[in-house]
């Protein structure tokens, strides 16, 4: 039976080098898939690994209708058997409900790949929508880290190493990012909570080894 899996994680923990493992491993057994992306940072129509591999996708945009591609394609000859969507979260809700119906009515596999929630910690409108109607949801295996060592569940948003809370939901960027650019880091819970970056734990104590012993007794 075919299904729709939302393998969500952190920034870097692996998506994009496990979508393209995938479409790997189906095509080389002969099925036939089609890559989307949306705003990979590599640019347009691109999935990109920061394991270095990077593949050419469809770019989804607002305009973009699942349903009628897989229609059309198939009408035109072209064998569907499974999609593979990166950067899902920035999918409109209507374009996961696209996808859940080429699922159950066409037979196609959908795995969809991206981060569920935003620097604020809410959901993105795409990932809500696939929580809803995955048939699963896998979490990814690889754990990125906090700085403290514990497995990072949450995506701040930086400047110059300081954890930001305004700004628009969507803003394309890394988590290597220079000093006066916009970036990302991956923390725990708790210290996404407290706003607590790898930059604001180091200006706070003289050693990452106190910094550890502090953080534990003190939090
Ligand atoms: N130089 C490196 N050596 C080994 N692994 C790396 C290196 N750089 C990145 N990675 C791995 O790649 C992962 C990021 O992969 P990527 O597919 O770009 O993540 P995502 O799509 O989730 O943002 C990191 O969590 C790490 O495991
Ligand atoms: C947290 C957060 C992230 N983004 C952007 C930043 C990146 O361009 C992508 C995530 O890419 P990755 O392959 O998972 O590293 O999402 C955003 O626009 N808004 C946010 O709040």
């Amino acid at each position: 039976m075919a299904e729709l899996v939302f393998f969500s994680g952190t920034m870097d923990s692996g998506k994009s080098t496990l979508a393209l493992q995938m479409h790997h491993n189906h095509a080389a057994r002969g099925r036939d898939g089609v890559l989307f992306t949306r705003q990979d940072r590599a640019g347009t129509a691109t999935i990109s690994s920061r394991l270095g591999l990077t593949q050419r996708a469809h770019e989804v945009d607002d305009s973009t209708d699942f349903w009628s591609d897989v229609i059309a394609r198939r009408t035109h000859g072209r064998p569907v058997d499974y999609l593979i969507g990166d950067e899902a979260q920035f999918y409109t809700a209507a374009q996961v409900e696209q996808l859940a119906r080429v699922v159950d009515e066409l037979g196609v596999d959908v795995y969809v790949f991206g981060i569920s929630t935003d620097f604020r910690a809410r959901l993105f409108p795409g990932a809500a929508r696939l929580v809803e109607l995955a048939d699963r949801v896998e979490i990814l295996q690889v754990r990125a880290l906090c700085w403290c060592g514990a497995r990072a569940t949450h995506n701040a948003r930086t400047i110059g190493g300081t954890m930001v809370v305004e700004g628009a939901q969507v803003v394309v960027g890394d988590v290597e990012a220079g000093a006066d650019e916009v970036g990302y880091e991956v923390l725990c819970r708790r210290h996404h909570m407290r706003r607590m970056t790898a930059a604001a734990a180091r200006a706070s104590s003289p050693s990452p080894q106190t910094l550890t012993s502090v953080d534990e007794l003190s939090l």
